[in-house]
């Protein structure tokens, strides 16, 4: 008996969600992809093009593209929402009456919900109180999926099924998909990266260089795994490809939406402007305002998040948050060998000593 295809249904039209919905019928799945946008469903279903998020892709004929999600989710077995967080309550509470339990939902958006500080697969628990619940995050540029760059990504769910189904649905020649039982790890470095990507942009323009951009990966890495350590979550998890890969990829690309925003900004843009000038999602504007403030509530240490947000939202110029940076408290390398605290007793005491 023939092998049954797997059914997927895609919610969101922008660029990585057109690009996964073309990766799973490249995999032979029966593909439907949710959008608003009349005219953009149509430019999918007759010219297989997304002109307004992927202009120079050719999406794999099979996907078919609605702005019904009632027939978009109609027999589907898994759901990958790629909607920004923003609008990705709205959405998920648009599809819930066309979802059932026995569906694996899949949050692909690295982003956070300011009311509560959730992450976007605990509003599809939240919304449903279904069961098989998961993410995708990772090194994942989808100019570069697009391009069928050789990519690999993360799915993260406790449940067994959820990893397996979607690596069974993603995971082909150019797409490889590892698992990880850490939801809340991988779906927080995929947030939080997006942080120090937006800084990167900006020490670029700056003319800054590659010990620099080195320094501050590094850094923000530690930053990442200090949060991390504070939220609850497993600081290993960032060793990984949703934590240190995506880092690498977001900060050194400027295919990165982020990045660019960053860039733009260190070229004397305002904010609006840079913003304006994408035409897309840069998640990282609103995750440093909500990052910042919750370790400011927390006492986390994060003065690469505490920095971005001044030069964003308060007008501090990134050269002088720069300067201000390097003359910062003396620290540790690597925390989980000599703690911060233990290097700041040292100072303390040498400084005893001298008087
Ligand atoms: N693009 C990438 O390279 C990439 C890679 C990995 C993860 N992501 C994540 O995927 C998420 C989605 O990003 P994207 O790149 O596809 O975004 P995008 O900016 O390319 O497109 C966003 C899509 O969401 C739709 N949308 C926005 N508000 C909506 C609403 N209220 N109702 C319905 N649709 C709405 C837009 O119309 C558009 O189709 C982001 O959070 C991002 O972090 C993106
Ligand atoms: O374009 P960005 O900055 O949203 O980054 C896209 C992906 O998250 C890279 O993994």
């Amino acid at each position: 008996m023939a092998e049954q295809r797997m059914r997927v249904a895609v919610l969101g039209g922008g660029s990585f969600g057109t690009a996964l919905a073309s990766i799973a019928a490249d995999n032979g799945a029966r593909v439907r992809q949710w959008l608003r946008d009349p005219a953009l469903v149509a430019q999918i279903n007759t010219q297989h093009c997304n002109g307004r998020y992927l202009p120079d892709y050719a999406i794999n004929p099979a996907v078919v593209a609605s702005s019904d999600m009632d027939e978009v989710l109609a027999g589907a077995e898994l759901v990958l929402v790629a909607i920004p967080s923003k609008a990705f309550r709205e959405v998920v509470r648009m599809a819930r009456p066309y979802l059932n339990e026995h569906q694996i939902l899949v949050s692909t958006t690295k982003g956070i919900q300011q009311d509560g500080f959730k992450l976007m697969s605990q509003i599809l628990e939240e919304e449903t109180g279904f069961t098989h619940i998961g993410v995708i995050s990772g090194p994942n540029l989808a100019t570069e999926i697009a391009q069928k760059q050789l990519t690999a990504t993360v799915v993260a769910s406790d449940d067994a099924e959820t990893r397996t189904r979607v690596q069974t649905a993603l995971g082909c020649d150019y797409f490889r998909v590892y698992a990880s039982n850490d939801r809340y790890g991988v779906e927080l470095g995929g947030a939080l990266k997006n942080i120090y990507a937006i800084a990167a942009g900006m020490a670029a323009a700056l003319g800054m260089g590659e010990n620099t951009r080195s320094m501050l990966m590094t850094r923000a890495l530690a930053e990442m795994s200090r949060f991390a350590v504070d939220q609850g979550a497993n600081p290993m998890t960032f060793l990984g490809l949703s934590g240190v890969g995506d880092l690498i990829v977001t900060c050194s690309s400027d295919l990165s939406r982020n990045y660019r925003v960053g860039f733009a900004l260190g070229q004397g843009k305002s904010l609006d402007e840079a913003v304006e000038a994408l035409g897309q999602v840069a998640e990282g504007v609103n995750t440093v305002r909500l990052v910042r403030d919750k370790a400011r509530e927390d006492g986390v240490y994060m003065p690469l998040a505490e920095g971005l947000y001044q030069v964003l939202f308060e007008g501090v110029p990134a050269r002088e948050m720069a300067r201000m940076l390097m003359l910062g408290e003396q620290s540790s390398d690597v925390e989980f060998i000599l703690s911060r605290a233990d290097v700041q007793q040292a100072h303390r005491e040498s400084e005893g000593h001298d008087d």
